[in-house]
């Protein structure tokens, strides 16, 4: 795998809930972190979000991954930041501090690193202040679960240079991440001013005994909360305007904004009773999950919506999910060609596991993921040949015109997977494809598929022969594999004997 990012070294100042998903999500991208953080169990709580990270990962993608960054804990600051080429501070949101922080990074990080904030609402302008190189720093304002959720806000302060916002951009898109730039610098940002307005009337709603925590998150959750994730506010409610659209939505609804609607930016007072009404519903409300429990049934519901936006809008993909669909081609574009194939054995092509979405009623990988996995193999033996997107383009593909799946074994959620692949037979239009799929450290044998596949012209809608140069790639592989022994399995077909109708009285 050629390097996915344009950094390989991350430093982060910080390692708590924020400061632990960007270790999570540095690392799998491959870059290597260092980090410094006084609190005496770090490693454990790093340690925890890593594992949640890395199964969160294993469950949402199969595309092939660099090899996990290494990392390192520091005893200072000035260890840690060193040899960083991105910084991230993710200490307490608190301005004398992240002050103190910031000039301590700045004093012993080299000059050309990035600095980025994870603030929550500083404004960067003002944690610029004394800072040697305040050109370089910006705020970089994740969302929780960092390794999860793509976006960060980057926000430049009056000194910032446009140069370190455009690296900034262009690190976080390599890692997968949407860097979204905010043109002017507010306290809050775009994401936290509008999740603080949604916040405060919430606490006004329990204080005032309105409803309590969990009827609040059942409102948010089966209804908006849905729209949200995959339309955001305003083309949901372009859609919510009717045919006329947006204009007769703010006809309608923009009046109501002057009705008695909300208690506006009156804040309410935390005061004790009101935490602790709020911190008793809340305990009740998670039955008795403790936060990393929690965390992991998030990371799964993340893991199963972004799955899904990547199969909406007729497969191309939207928002959250087209931009996985996005990262994953790069990653199979960057993926070493000829992953140590030894063509004198099926070729072990897939290896990935087993997600939450893929789990039906049974409570085992249902039947349809099967097939997808052995379509995952098949696309992987193609890209071998030189069937890359390239080649679609260019108006030639193969397509399957045949197969034979059974099913002989059950795989279960988080299970590993792997797909072998054996070529039956092939000539200039036909391809015939056996696949082999193992679950489990056991590598237990769940099921086969075989395939017949046709080269193509795929403008003229027919088969057409492929070229020599695609020939010359799969001869080699097609001849070392016809000395292999033919697996038992193969040609064999749906054979169960009927048996004669009892006769009806
Ligand atoms: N928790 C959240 O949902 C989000 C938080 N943020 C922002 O991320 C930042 C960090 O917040 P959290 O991770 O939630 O806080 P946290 O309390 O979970 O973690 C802060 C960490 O900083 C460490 N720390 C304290 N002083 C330090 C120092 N001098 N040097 C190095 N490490 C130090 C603490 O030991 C702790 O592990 C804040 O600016 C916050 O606004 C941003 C997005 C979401
Ligand atoms: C509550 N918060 C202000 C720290 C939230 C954020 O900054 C973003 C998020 O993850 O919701």
């Amino acid at each position: 795998m050629t390097h996915l990012s344009p950094i390989s070294r991350a430093a982060c100042i910080g390692g708590g809930v924020i400061g632990g998903g960007w270790i999570a999500r540095f690392l799998l991208a491959g870059i290597d972190v260092t980090v410094f953080d006084p609190h005496p169990e770090a490693q454990r709580i790093v340690g925890e979000v890593l594992a949640n990270a890395e199964r969160a990962y294993g469950l949402l993608t199969n595309a092939p991954l660099p090899p996990r960054g290494q990392l390192r804990f520091c005893a200072s600051l000035a260890e840690a930041v060193a040899d960083a080429e991105w910084v991230q501070e993710s200490v307490p949101e608190r301005l004398d501090l992240k002050r103190r922080v910031l000039a301590q990074i700045d004093a012993a990080a080299p000059p050309d690193a990035l600095l980025g904030s994870s603030t929550s609402g500083l404004k960067p302008s003002d944690l610029q202040e004394g800072l040697a190189h305040p050109e370089r720093l910006f705020v970089a304002h994740p969302y929780n679960p960092v390794y999860l959720l793509p976006l960060v806000e980057i926000v430049g302060g009056q000194a910032t240079a446009p140069a370190t916002i455009a690296r900034a951009k262009t690190v976080l898109d390599a890692i997968g991440m949407k860097g979204v730039v905010i043109a002017r610098e507010i306290e809050a940002f775009v994401g936290d001013r509008l999740l603080e307005a949604l916040w405060r009337e919430a606490l006004w709603l329990i204080k005032d005994d309105i409803c309590d925590v969990e009827t609040l998150d059942d409102v948010i959750r089966y209804s908006f909360g849905l729209r949200w994730a995959q339309m955001g506010l305003f083309q949901t409610y372009r859609i919510a305007g009717g045919e006329a659209g947006m204009r007769h939505f703010l006809a309608q609804f923009g009046p109501c904004l002057q009705w008695p609607w909300t208690k506006l930016t009156d804040v309410v007072d935390l005061d004790e009773t009101l935490v602790e009404k709020i911190g008793a519903q809340s305990d009740a409300q998670a039955a008795g999950l403790s936060i990393r429990e929690l965390e992991r049934i998030r990371d799964e519901n993340l893991v199963g919506i972004v799955q899904a936006l990547k199969a909406g809008n007729g497969g191309e993909g939207w928002g959250a999910g087209r931009l996985l669909a996005d990262f994953e081609r790069r990653l199979q574009a960057k993926a070493e060609p000829a992953i140590a194939i030894d063509v004198e054995a099926p070729l072990a092509l897939v290896e990935t596991r087993v997600s939450p979405a893929w789990i039906d009623y049974n409570g085992h990988m249902t039947e349809h993921r099967y097939l997808q996995v052995f379509g995952d193999a098949t696309d992987a033996l193609l890209r071998l040949i030189g069937v890359d997107l390239a080649y679609v383009e260019g108006g030639h593909s193969y397509y399957t015109v045949e197969t034979h799946l059974r099913h002989l074994g059950e795989a279960k959620l988080g299970e590993t997977l792997r797909a072998t692949c054996q070529i039956l037979a092939s000539d200039d239009k036909r391809l015939h494809l056996f696949h082999r799929l193992f679950a489990g450290p056991d590598g237990r044998e769940i099921a086969t598929a075989e395939h017949m596949l046709l080269h193509v012209d795929t403008h003229a809608g027919r088969a057409t022969p492929a070229p020599a140069e695609l020939l010359s790639r799969l001869a080699p592989l097609a001849g070392a594999h016809a000395r292999l022994p033919a697996p038992p399995a193969a040609g064999r077909a749906v054979g169960q004997k009927r048996a004669p109708l009892a006769a009806t009285a």
